[in-house]
């Protein structure tokens, strides 16, 4: 799979934080590629596990359900994939490449997230994470992530090794910008979409799916050198 889009293909959108049904509901229509769950308890968008698996079930065909976890156990990590079943893991805390490798038993798909800051090396966080299925790009925050915070998106190199998903203050706003910047594989929205924590407006993720098409129309003009 290649680590950027090639001119063809569109960026995929996951929206994160999801707390109720009528905002998976609304993402969905919006057309939305995958849904968060924060099953991590320290987060304000934080969701049991039985209302993740409650709210993943309303999912439609081809639309994936994202769970994210902050150096969870392995036993609620196994809770959780037998609970919700296709889950992508979403490793957002301290997790090593031992660690995510164990936690998915070799076999679940994961994504890691990589807190971008000036000096970070990317490119060798990247590299050791050989079995990530993506590295997932969200700002350095004090707290683990969600934030709401953009990071420089000139600090990403060219060449990451892995499928790049952009995050981090991501909105209707700028995230024409940010595709058109760092042409990743995915973005990913959580702060950007909502009117309270963990609460989706359906407009604003109308919107950020919306300026996510735009973006890709852009970029395919931009490489027929239009
Ligand atoms: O959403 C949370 O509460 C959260 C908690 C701990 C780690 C990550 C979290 N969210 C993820 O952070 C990025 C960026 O979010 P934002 O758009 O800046 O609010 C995104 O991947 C969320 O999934």
């Amino acid at each position: 799979m290649p680590a950027t889009l090639s001119r063809a293909a569109r960026t995929r959108i996951k929206i994160c934080g999801l707390t109720r049904e009528a905002d998976v509901d609304a993402a969905v229509e919006a057309g939305a590629d995958a849904i968060g769950f924060v099953l991590w308890a320290g987060s304000a968008r934080h969701v049991t596990l039985a209302r993740a698996a409650e709210l993943a079930r309303r999912l439609p065909p081809f639309v994936m359900p994202v769970g994210l976890f902050v150096n969870a156990t392995q036993p609620e990590i196994d809770a959780a994939c037998t609970a919700i079943p296709n889950l992508l893991l979403q490793f957002h805390g301290d997790e090593t490449p031992a660690q995510c490798d164990a936690a998915s038993t070799g076999r679940r798909p994961y994504m890691r997230a990589a807190r971008m800051k000036p000096g970070f090396d990317l490119l060798d966080f990247a590299q050791s994470y050989p079995n990530a299925q993506a590295i997932l790009l969200d700002a350095h925050v004090d707290g683990y992530g969600g934030g709401g915070k953009v990071f420089d998106w000139s600090l990403v190199p060219s060449g990451v090794p892995r499928p790049v998903v952009l995050s981090g203050g991501l909105s209707p706003a700028n995230v024409i910008d940010g595709v058109l910047r760092v042409r990743p594989w995915a973005v990913d929205v959580s702060s950007g979409v909502e009117v309270g924590k963990g609460l989706k407006d359906p407009e604003l993720m109308r919107r950020f799916c919306e300026a996510v098409r735009e973006a890709d129309a852009r970029r395919a003009d931009a490489d027929r050198g239009e």
